[in-house]
């Protein structure tokens, strides 16, 4: 192995409490709200192609036109709880909102920039009302920030000259200070979440970013950070020069989900995905194909099935509220959520084999109970099971109501469960109860 003085600190999986309560999650949401949702992605009649929240990136914005947006800033129908009470229905176990994104903007009061919520027409503190009604109701906190800051003057792509690094210097000591002032505002929150670690000159960083890492722990024993802060001596992020995971977690999912449990690397992560194909700010017109709640409901279910969590992103119109379709997602993956959810929460990967009709998961705490995810009703109505060496079925029965279904054993250690013709449709939970052979 490489010797490094900052790439991974740990090997092998974080075991303790509040990451055994990450781990059990299932189903999380994350909320990008902030300038870009005025423009809703457009400008001057256009509409701007890229992610909305990028907008200011676009050649056809000027800069000063999108950084004087903060003037026009006034959600009045923002009301957190009912913000936290839709996240509740919804079976959410944490969200994750943007307190920053890459735009600079600071949806709370800090005391390091006068580019914050504090100097717009609305005034009062978003992060805190959000923070405040989800921990009220049971759902954890996690802060999205970004590194990368187009509007702080000291930001640097990459640092070229000794004028880059004094100038990133002083950003460095800006984005440490902005996150203890956050640790010290919101002490309830569970983590945070970077992003906007790409450029070269964080790449340069990798000492910093394992230092801050420490240092924000070390205020806040138990924060729960992700890959995406860190870069190891050699520039490399998520995975260090010898391959191994820096940070709580793999937060690299973004729009994707693993194929494989080996895709997996054995790691803990998380998808964070968008309803319509790209674009996590408010857009007045979302492109191309909205995601059903079906296959909402069955990202969430493959990625529990792999040890990862499922983070659905919602992205809140400038008055405060939300658009219809997200409203409707909400409730419907809520509603299967209320049925289902002990198939979802602190559940965990079976190493038995794939089956085309769904998803296998295994509740944590209970190694005689399997849960089968069924999406996929074969014309045959019988799903084929084959679980690991040794491994017999005792029962099968549906979550939903209890009905006893009959098991046939086939050759080798496989076997049907055979469904009743219900037509069922909606996705739906299958629990086997197993039992060790002799
Ligand atoms: C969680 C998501 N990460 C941000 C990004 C990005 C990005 C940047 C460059 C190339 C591809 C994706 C998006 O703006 C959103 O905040």
């Amino acid at each position: 192995t490489i010797p490094l003085l900052h790439g991974a600190h740990r090997i092998g999986k974080r075991m303790d409490v509040d990451m055994n309560r990450w781990r059990g999650y299932g189903l999380g949401q994350f909320i990008h709200w902030g300038l870009y949702s005025i423009l809703g992605g457009d400008y001057n009649g256009k509409h701007y192609n890229g992610a909305a929240e990028w907008i200011r990136s676009w050649n056809q914005l000027p800069n000063a036109v999108y950084d004087s947006l903060y003037k026009q800033f006034n959600p009045k129908d923002f009301n957190a709880d009912k913000w936290a009470a839709m996240a509740k229905q919804m079976g959410v176990k944490y969200v994750t909102i943007t307190t920053k994104h890459h735009d600079g903007f600071c949806l709370w009061p800090s005391k390091y920039t006068s580019y914050n919520i504090s100097n717009t027409p609305y005034k009062k503190d978003i992060i805190k009302q959000i923070v405040d009604a989800y921990t009220k109701v049971g759902i954890d906190v996690y802060l999205y920030f970004s590194v990368m800051d187009w509007h702080n003057p000291d930001w640097r792509y990459d640092l070229k000259s000794a004028s880059d690094t004094i100038a990133f210097n002083k950003f460095k000591k800006f984005t440490q200070s902005q996150l203890e002032e956050q640790l010290r505002m919101y002490p309830q929150i569970k983590g945070f979440w970077f992003d906007g670690t790409w450029d070269n000159s964080w790449k340069k960083s990798g000492a910093f970013s394992d230092s801050l890492d420490q240092d924000l722990k070390r205020i806040h024993p138990g924060l729960i950070i992700g890959s995406r802060l860190r870069a190891d001596d050699y520039g490399k992020r998520h995975f260090d020069s010898n391959g191994r995971l820096m940070g709580d977690y793999e937060q690299g999912w973004e729009r994707t989900i693993p194929e494989t449990f080996a895709d997996t690397h054995g790691n803990d992560w998380e998808c964070d995905m968008t309803i319509p194909e790209n674009g996590w700010g408010y857009a007045k017109q979302w492109m191309g194909h909205w995601k059903t709640s079906d296959e909402l409901i069955e990202m969430l279910a493959k990625c529990v099935s792999l040890d990862g969590n499922f983070v659905l992103n919602f992205g809140p119109k400038p008055n405060g509220t939300f658009r219809q379709k997200e409203v409707a997602d909400a409730k419907a993956i809520g509603d299967w959520m209320k049925i289902n959810n002990t198939a979802i929460y602190n559940c965990a990967h079976v190493n038995w084999e794939k089956q085309d009709w769904g998803y296998f998961t295994t509740p944590t705490s209970q190694d005689d109970k399997v849960y089968m995810i069924v999406f996929n009703v074969p014309v045959s109505g019988a799903l084929r099971v084959l679980p690991t060496k040794n491994i017999l079925l005792k029962k099968a029965y549906l979550l939903d109501g209890d009905k006893q279904l009959s098991i046939e054993k086939l050759d080798g250690s496989a076997y049907f469960v055979h469904l009743p013709n219900e037509g069922q449709k909606q996705p739906f939970v299958v629990v086997l109860e197993t039992e060790k052979g002799k």
